[in-house]
């Protein structure tokens, strides 16, 4: 992708999240203007023989409306009924919209351990690119109604932009009631700039990053989350005003609107990909000075004589956490030993495997195929 080129008509694939804020009125009812709105944007994508997912919030929002509730529900039951309510009312409308115009919407309700699973992974990629390929638009939501805490996202910024990595997507939209990243959250600083262009997200810039307004979940923090995601993954992450008119085509045809958060050189394969966030870590694997040197200055594997400790009960093949002597993470990868077996292994030269667990499948506690730096 060249310096600053805002032109992105040649992308093909788009994954547009709209946030509560935009889906819904202040009362729970829809704003059927806006989601109007929308999806004759998609639809007008869609006939430019382009491919569309919609990442769509507000089944919580919509079914308050419903059921006629007087404000969000802060229980998980009650958030979990008001989904299911608000779902179908949500899903009414867009098949309705969407039909008009000659289109056709499946609904694909997801949770985080259809991330985390490296098989349940694989089955929603297929059955995606599936929907894809009979020209389908995929709607898909959080499926709140089942997703207690534990397996959660909660908000669907981090949601999208997984969607964005999982189906190979050029170009994320995280459309919401805000112009894009203002360098103070706008409502309570009339006088924040707008910022056009992020090619990187430092820590100063996740300080700009404030929390949601008064309907959607994750405010700019979790947008900024969802765009280092992306990032990562190769794919070109915008944030806009969903309220705009054609916000969507101007923003393909490369005028200045919203905030461009600019892909990586180095995208990551998709393995890597998968293991550095879409992957639940299950422990985290201490390691010494040399370790460190070893695995982020020459691109080595991380052998047991790295070692010094471990945390949490993990298997063969699960993700674990790198940690240097200070504490802070350099890695993520996939162990090939288990927990209790890198207890008794740490420490040791790849000789001894052999003479200490009676067996040696692998030289590497974390092979460098299976390791993601930078993360
Ligand atoms: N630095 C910032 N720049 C822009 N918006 C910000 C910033 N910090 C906090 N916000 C708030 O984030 C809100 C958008 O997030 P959110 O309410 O979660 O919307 P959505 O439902 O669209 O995901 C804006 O309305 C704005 O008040
Ligand atoms: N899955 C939830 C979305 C939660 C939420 O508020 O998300 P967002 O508006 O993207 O911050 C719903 O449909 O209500």
């Amino acid at each position: 992708m060249g310096e600053q080129q805002r032109n992105f008509q040649l992308f093909k694939r788009f994954v547009v999240k709209v946030g509560t804020s935009s889906v819904n009125h202040p009362n729970g009812k829809p704003n059927l203007c806006q989601i109007e709105g929308l999806v004759r944007q998609l639809a007008d994508l869609c006939n430019q023989g382009k491919e569309v997912i919609l990442v769509t919030s507000g089944a919580i929002g919509a079914g308050v409306g419903r059921l006629g509730l007087k404000s969000r529900p802060k229980n998980i039951p009650e958030k979990q009924a008001a989904a299911a309510v608000g779902q179908g009312v949500l899903m009414h409308i867009y098949e309705k919209i969407f039909v008009e115009y000659g289109l056709t919407v499946g609904q694909v309700l997801l949770t985080r351990e259809d991330f985390s699973d490296r098989r349940r992974f694989l089955n929603a990629r297929n059955a995606l690119h599936t929907l894809l390929r009979f020209g389908v638009i995929p709607i898909i939501n959080e499926n709140d109604t089942v997703a207690v805490d534990e397996i959660k996202l909660g908000e669907n910024d981090n949601l999208s932009a997984l969607v964005a990595g999982l189906v190979d997507a050029e170009m994320l939209f995280l459309l919401s009631d805000v112009d894009g990243l203002y360098t103070a959250d706008p409502r309570k600083n009339p006088d924040a700039n707008l910022i056009h262009d992020v090619k990187e997200i430092t820590t100063e810039l996740e300080e700009l990053a404030g929390e949601a307004g008064s309907m959607g979940t994750g405010g700019m923090t979790t947008k900024l989350q969802a765009a280092r995601i992306a990032m990562h993954s190769g794919v070109v992450t915008v944030i806009a005003r969903s309220g705009k008119k054609d916000v969507l085509r101007r923003v393909i045809a490369g005028e200045l609107e919203g905030t461009v958060f600019w892909p990586l050189a180095n995208k990551l394969e998709n393995k890597k990909k998968w293991i550095a966030y879409s992957s639940t870590v299950q422990g985290r694997i201490f390691v010494d000075k040399g370790a460190v040197q070893a695995l982020s200055k020459h691109g080595k594997s991380l052998l047991p004589s790295g070692v010094t400790g471990v945390e949490g009960v993990f298997e063969l093949g699960n993700t674990v956490s790198i940690v240097n002597p200070d504490g802070q993470e350099i890695a993520k990868g996939l162990t090939n030993y288990s927990s209790d077996e890198i207890v008794k292994i740490k420490g040791a030269q790849t000789r001894d495997i052999t003479r200490i667990l009676g067996h040696k499948d692998y030289d590497e506690v974390v092979h460098r195929n299976n390791l993601v730096l930078d993360l």
